[in-house]
C-alpha cells in the first residue's frame, strides 16, 4: 500500500532502531526487509591522511580486522553517537534495502524517554543526510500497541539493551508512567558468560576455530585455534554471539509460581547445545533457568517497573491497564515468560484483573515495533501528519519547537 505524499503515491519508508537490531523497510509491508546489527566496527584511520571507516553488516563483522574495535552507538534505548547511528541508518536503507531516501517519507520510531535534542537530531540528519523529502518520529511503544491492533494499553518490551514499560492511551504515551531498566537480554548475557566461565566451559568463538574435534559430552573440546591480530573489544563481541545462541536455544524462564526451584526443576528435561569448538552437553536445572530469574528478581524487576508504571497512572485507568498488557521484545520469546509474568503480577496486585496478550510468532515479537511502523505510515490520512522539507527548512532556529510540536 502506498502512502499519498505530496500528490504522488509513494511508499514511505520506516526504520526501527534497537540497541541489538536496526530494522527497516518500506511502509505497508508485514516485515522489515533490511534488518542489521547496531553493533559495529570502528577501523581508526591508519595515518594523517586517512579516515576512520565503519565496519557494519552481519557478514562483515563475522571476522576480526586487525586494529577494528567493536562498539555501539546507543546507550540506555537512546543514539549517543550519532556520526556511527547515520552510517548505520544509511547502510540499512540505502545498501540493504537498495531504497533511495530522498524519494520517500521517512518514519523513525523513538523510545518514549527520549531527549528533545535527540528527537531535533533524528529529524536534522533525515533531511540534511539522507535528504528526505518528509518524516515522523513515532513513539516504539505505540507502534507495537497498533501492531497489535490497539490503540490503548501498557506496553512491556524487553529486548537487548533495556526493559520498559509504557502506558499508551489512546494513541499517546502517558508521559508519567514510563519506566525502564537495563535488566533486558545483554544482562541475561553478561550472568551466563560468567556462569559458563565458571564451568570452564572456554566459549571459543567461531572465528577463532580452524579445525573443530568431536568430543564427547561434558569433555574439554580439542579445537586447533588460529592465530589472529582481533581486538579484545571483537572477541567479546564474537563470544557474545555465542552466549546469544546458547541462551536462545537453551534458557528459559521459570514460569513460576515463584522463584527458581532448583530442586523442582530436577525432572524438568534439559537441552542438548553443542559450542562452536565441539564442546557440548546437555544443560538442565540452573543451566537454563538462573540467568533469566534476573529479569523478575533484582529490586528493580520487571513485575515493579509495570506497579510503578500502573501507579503513575490516573487511578480509573488501572484496573484497564493490568488487563491489557502487550508484550514485545524478542527476549519475552524465553519460553515461560508470559506464565511467568502473568503469576508474578497476580502475585503482586491480587485483586486486579491481568491479562497479558504476547504475539505468538516471534517475528512479530521482535519487529512489533517496526510493524506499527509500517502500519501508521501507509494510513491514508497520516501524510497530513508528516512534517515535510519546507516545513523544515523553513523553520530554521526552530527546529526543536517544530519536531517537539509535530511528533507528539
Ligand atoms: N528466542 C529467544 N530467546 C531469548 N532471547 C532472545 C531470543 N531471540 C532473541 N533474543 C534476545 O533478544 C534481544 C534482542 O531483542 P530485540 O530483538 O527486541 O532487539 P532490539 O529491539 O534491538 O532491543 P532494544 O529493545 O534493547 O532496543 C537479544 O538479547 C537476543 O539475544
Amino acid at each position: 500500500m502506498a502512502t499519498q505524499y505530496g500528490g504522488d503515491e509513494v511508499s514511505a519508508l520506516v526504520l526501527d532502531p534497537g540497541s541489538a537490531w536496526t530494522r527497516a523497510g518500506y511502509a505497508g509491508e508485514d516485515t522489515p526487509k533490511s534488518i542489521v546489527p547496531t553493533t559495529y566496527g570502528y577501523l581508526p584511520p591508519a595515518d594523517e591522511s586517512s579516515k576512520s571507516s565503519y565496519i557494519i553488516g552481519d557478514l562483515e563483522l563475522s571476522f576480526p580486522r586487525p586494529s577494528m574495535e567493536i562498539k555501539n552507538p546507543m546507550s540506555d534505548g537512546v543514539i549517543q553517537d550519532w556520526d556511527a547511528e547515520t552510517q548505520i541508518w544509511e547502510y540499512a536503507l540505502k545498501k540493504r534495502l537498495k531504497a533511495e531516501p530522498k524519494e520517500h517519507p521517512l518514519l523513525i520510531t523513538e523510545p518514549a524517554w527520549n531527549q528533545p535534542k535527540n528527537r531535533e537530531k533524528a529529524m536534522e540528519v533525515a533531511f540534511e543526510t539522507l535528504e528526505v523529502p518528509a518524516f515522523y518520529l513515532a513513539k516504539s511503544a505505540v507502534c507495537a500497541a497498533f501492531a497489535n491492533g490497539k490503540a490503548t494499553g501498557l506496553v512491556v518490551d524487553v529486548g537487548a539493551g533495556q526493559a520498559s514499560v509504557t502506558p499508551v492511551y489512546d494513541g499517546f504515551v502517558l508521559k508519567k508512567g514510563v519506566m525502564h531498566n537495563t535488566y533486558a537480554g545483554n544482562a541475561i548475557d553478561s550472568h551466563l558468560q560468567t556462569k559458563l566461565s565458571a564451568q570452564q566451559i572456554p566459549l571459543n568463538p567461531r572465528y577463532l576455530i580452524s579445525r573443530r574435534v568431536a568430543v564427547e559430552p561434558g569433555a574439554q573440546p580439542t579445537p586447533t585455534l588460529r592465530e589472529t591480530k582481533a581486538t579484545q573489544s571483537y572477541h567479546a563481541y564474537a563470544q557474545s554471539r555465542v552466549i546469544n545462541e546458547y541462551k536462545e536455544s537453551v534458557c528459559a524462564t521459570w514460569e513460576g509460581p515463584g522463584h527458581f526451584d532448583e530442586r523442582a526443576s530436577a525432572g524438568r528435561p534439559g537441552r542438548t547445545f553443542e559450542f562452536p569448538d565441539g564442546y557440548n552437553n546437555t544443560f538442565a536445572g540452573a543451566s537454563r533457568y538462573a540467568a533469566p530469574e534476573l529479569l523478575f528478581t533484582t529490586p528493580h524487576s520487571l513485575t515493579t517497573l509495570i506497579l510503578q508504571s500502573i501507579n503513575a497512572c490516573d487511578a480509573d485507568l488501572r484496573p484497564f491497564l493490568y488487563s491489557s498488557i502487550l508484550v514485545t521484545g524478542s527476549t519475552t520469546l524465553l519460553p515461560g515468560f508470559t506464565d511467568r509474568l502473568v503469576s508474578e503480577l497476580q502475585a503482586a496486585a491480587p485483586g486486579a484483573k491481568v491479562r497479558v496478550q504476547a504475539p505468538g510468532n516471534s517475528v512479530e515479537r521482535g519487529c512489533a515495533s517496526w510493524i506499527g511502523g509500517s502500519i501508521l505510515a501507509s494510513l491514508g490520512t497520516f501524510h497530513q501528519m508528516w512534517v515535510s522539507r519546507q516545513e523544515y527548512d523553513e523553520a530554521g532556529a526552530e527546529r526543536l519547537g517544530l519536531v517537539e510540536r509535530r511528533c507528539t
